[in-house]
């Protein structure tokens, strides 16, 4: 995934200007800055969702639409998921829709694929429990599983630690490294700075524009997050709220 000198506006106001940098196969970059920074811009506009309107943001070498089903997207935990009325299991399955299409229903090799990415969450044994009944730290592990199962070359995630209890943030990380070790890339927005340190190969700084971007031991220094922040830091900002139009956006 390559952003080149990327601005992104909407209504031809830019909300994010000059975004450069690279993720490699296999890599991780945690994208860090306060609400309203454009953290959800930069992975609508990886999903084709939101207009680069000057330079280039390119994924598999191609223009984001062109590569949509090969980038998965999961959601903030308590944004617009699966129907909750579903299975745990036929959650997982919808990862499957977009090779599918819609006039195919799913083969075996399908329902393998789901069942594999299931386990790789740690959470078989919920196959046959509505996705509703599950605490939320194992709801996120089901959106985990989902675009686990649609094989993606590019992962992006929405907070996805966020308010999830301490067994679940393990299955998430074995899950996450398993995804690396398998050459998928991955992007996640998070406010957890002690995360992007342990997880993450590159840090960008984000706000409106980037204010730094590269290993978190040389980026993430008090001095750019303060500028990144304006004076604030990350744990004194007011807790930010639940993202919905990125799930939204894509029910449309
Ligand atoms: N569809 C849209 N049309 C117009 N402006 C938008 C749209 N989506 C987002 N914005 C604006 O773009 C700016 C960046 O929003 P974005 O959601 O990308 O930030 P964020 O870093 O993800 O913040 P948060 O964590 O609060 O969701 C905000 O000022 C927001 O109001």
């Amino acid at each position: 995934m390559v952003f080149d000198r990327a601005t992104v506006a909407y209504d031809r106001v830019p909300v994010l200007e000059n975004v450069h940098g690279t993720v490699e196969s296999g890599r991780t970059v945690a994208v860090i800055g306060p609400d309203g920074a454009g953290k959800s811009t930069l992975m609508k506009a990886l999903l084709g969702l939101a207009p680069v309107v000057s330079g280039s943001v390119t994924v598999l070498g191609c223009p984001p639409m062109q590569a949509r089903r090969r980038v998965a997207y999961v959601p903030q935990v308590d944004a617009l998921g699966p129907d909750p009325r579903v299975t745990v299991a036929q959650a997982v399955l919808m990862g499957r829709y977009r090779s599918l299409g819609w006039v195919r229903r799913p083969t075996r090799t399908d329902r393998a694929i789901a069942a594999r990415a299931l386990e790789t969450v740690g959470l078989t044994h919920r196959a046959g429990d509505r996705f509703e009944a599950l605490p939320g730290g194992q709801r996120q592990r089901v959106l985990l599983a989902r675009a686990i199962a649609q094989q993606p070359y590019l992962l992006l995630l929405d907070e996805p630690f966020d308010g999830v209890d301490v067994l679940s943030q393990q299955a998430l990380l074995s899950a996450l490294a398993a995804m690396r070790s398998a050459g998928t890339s991955v992007m996640m927005s998070t406010h957890d700075l002690a995360l992007a340190h342990l997880t993450c190969d590159s840090v960008w700084l984000l706000n409106r524009r980037q204010f730094g971007s590269g290993p978190a031991a040389v980026t993430l220094t008090s001095e750019k997050l303060r500028t990144t922040y304006h004076g604030g830091s990350p744990q004194h900002l007011p807790h930010h709220r639940p993202r919905h139009h990125l799930s939204r956006h894509r029910a449309e």
